[in-house]
């Protein structure tokens, strides 16, 4: 109650009445009823980014600039689905809530609600290390939500191995490392109006004599409302290298996933040192301001090791558009984090869940709409970056490589017709496709600021002894960007040594027919590869996509 009163004075009605309720159609209607209703200093921490706000914007251009391109006929039956499973465990879809700190300045029931929604929709629910609600006390209040935790590794290990037992023993699932805080992100905003911690609002966490007794019980940690978020500050560690990372897996026997990776090279000792997963971050634009989106990098970082660990996306997604994009361009599952905090600050456990809801529609309605009925539906395919319908001729290189795949579609078009720097980046290509998916040339020149004792791959200076550009450093130009290797789809291993279909090849393959049937075509033309040839592709889909007048029969014999 005196929460309501200090933090959100400005609400008019305590619980939404229906009509109200009505107006909510989108995420953005409640962020924008939350600015109508809700205490400014609380709008600008739920909304508000690093510095000039750069990369918050930069988030939402990138998703606008993805169009999704739809396929029809689909014959999308009966079984739709949006569960997806992570870690060994099944969420029904692919849609979590993000860590934010401090919830109940949002709502006095804080995390305990968004926990509560987030067991509703079946979706994992990560706990931040500073809520406002303890480990403890939220496993007590929601015992049977799907519970991740997130957690900073500060100098003090002690505090951080203690924070970690905590979790395991609350029967949390996985822990959600995030590495892209040594240092606590700039907000103007924040410093033109700062926010003030009213007094029962603490990082539950670090409370002496709370539930937990403190972080470590030894009296380390320190009440939160005037000192604890200094005190945890101080505790951020900029000197941190890669083997923390494996401290952190040494000592607990949950999953480790790695949040804020935004570079491929970092996913490539990720996957190298074992960790379990990552999420593709910028933290919602909160700590480098003009970092890049997350959906600008995820491709590149799926294409380098979604076959070797579960990629996640969390950073602007807000609509049902946002989900696709990103899981059609290989994310396993996406975190919202804003948006769960306009649902909780407009209306509590109700308002995440109306948020949940409101995004699952859009995601359902969006893949129906797409030619999806479940989720391995989604493929690279079925989006593109909107200068590729206005250039579609355009060479990859210039219209940015943001999508793998579609260099390969780039290859194949242009077999015949080579310039010499087409079949040069080929011949890299090819060699990447022998090379178990890894293309050592680009690992050098993106690893070349990487000195981390425990990395297995070499690290090649920039300029050779003979004083020549090292390959990194001609990395730097455009026009000789060697391609990597087309992403996977939806993390399954590829077969890389089979050429992946491309639709537009089908296309080229009929023209090639003229109009004659099946029979008639050049029996290279109707052998020719021209569907997803993943290892376990689901027979619906072999179906749906392949050209069913070029098969004969049950369609085996187009389809090698
Ligand atoms: C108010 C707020 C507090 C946050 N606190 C944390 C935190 O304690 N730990 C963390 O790893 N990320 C934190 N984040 C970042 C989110 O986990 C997530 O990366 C980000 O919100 C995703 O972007 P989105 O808000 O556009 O969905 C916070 C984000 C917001 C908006």
């Amino acid at each position: 109650m005196l929460l309501d009163q200090l933090f959100r004075t400005k609400r008019s009605p305590a619980v939404l009445t229906e009509s109200l309720r009505c107006e909510l159609a989108s995420v953005s209607d409640y962020e924008r009823r939350m600015c109508e209703t809700v205490e400014t200093s609380v709008v600008n921490y739920c909304r508000g980014g690093a510095a000039s706000e750069q990369t918050v914007t930069r988030n939402r251009a990138a998703f606008d600039r993805l169009i999704i391109r739809p396929r029809c006929l689909q014959r999308i039956g009966g079984t739709r689905s949006l569960a997806v499973t992570s870690f060994g465990i099944t969420y029904r879809m692919p849609v979590g809530i993000a860590p934010v700190a401090l919830q109940c300045l949002a709502h006095p029931e804080g995390e305990k609600a968004t926990a509560r929604a987030a067991r509703t929709f079946g979706v994992p629910f990560v706990l931040s290390v500073l809520s406002s609600v303890s480990i403890e006390e939220l496993a007590e209040a929601v015992p049977r939500a799907p519970k991740w935790f997130q957690l900073y590794i500060f100098k003090d290990r002690e505090l951080t191995e203690c924070l970690v037992r905590r979790a395991e023993k609350a029967r949390f699932r996985a822990i959600v490392v995030c590495v892209d805080t040594p240092t606590p992100g700039l907000s103007r905003t924040e410093r033109r109006n700062p926010l003030t911690l009213p007094a029962k609002v603490t990082c539950a966490n670090f409370v002496p004599n709370g539930n937990s007794g403190g972080a470590n019980g030894n009296g380390k940690a320190k009440s939160c409302s005037a000192s604890v978020l200094d005190y945890v500050r101080s505790q951020l560690d900029p000197s941190l290298g890669w083997d923390a990372i494996r401290w952190l897996m040494s000592i607990t026997t949950l999953p480790v996933i790695v949040k804020g990776i935004l570079n491929r090279a970092d996913a490539l000792i990720a996957a190298d040192i074992g960790v379990h997963g990552l999420i593709v971050s910028n933290s919602g634009g909160r700590q480098l301001d003009y970092a890049p989106s997350a959906i600008e990098v995820l491709p590149e970082i799926v294409n380098a090791v979604g076959n070797r660990l579960e990629v996640m996306l969390d950073s602007g997604v807000s609509q049902g558009t946002d989900a696709f994009k990103a899981l059609a361009l290989g994310a396993r599952m996406v975190f919202v984090g804003r948006a769960a905090m306009f649902g909780l600050a407009v209306n509590g456990q109700r308002g995440v869940e109306e948020v949940l809801d409101i995004l699952k529609t859009e995601l359902e309605s969006t893949m129906l709409n797409a030619g999806c009925g479940t989720l391995d539906d989604l493929t690279p395919q079925h989006v593109c970056h909107e200068m590729q319908l206005y250039f579609p001729f355009a060479p990859e290189r210039l219209r940015g490589s943001w999508r793998g795949e579609s260099l390969r579609s780039e290859r194949y078009r242009t077999r015949d017709r080579r310039t010499n720097i087409d079949a040069a980046d080929a011949e890299i290509a090819e060699d990447t496709e022998h090379d178990d998916g890894v293309n050592v040339a680009l690992l050098r020149a993106e690893n070349v600021s990487e000195r981390v004792t425990f990395q297995q791959r070499c690290v090649d200076p920039v300029i050779e002894e003979d004083g020549k550009l090292c390959p990194e450093s001609r990395q730097a130009l455009p026009s000789l960007q060697p391609p990597g290797t087309p992403p996977p789809y939806r993390n399954v291993p590829l077969q890389l040594n089979v050429p992946r279909g491309i639709y537009r090849s089908n296309t080229n393959n009929l023209s090639r027919c003229k109009g004659t049937s099946a029979a008639a075509c050049p029996s290279e033309v109707r052998t020719t590869r021209t569907v997803i040839s993943r290892k376990e592709a689901p027979p619906r889909r072999i179906k749906s996509h392949s050209m069913q007048n070029l098969c004969s029969g049950d369609g085996s014999k187009c389809i090698k």
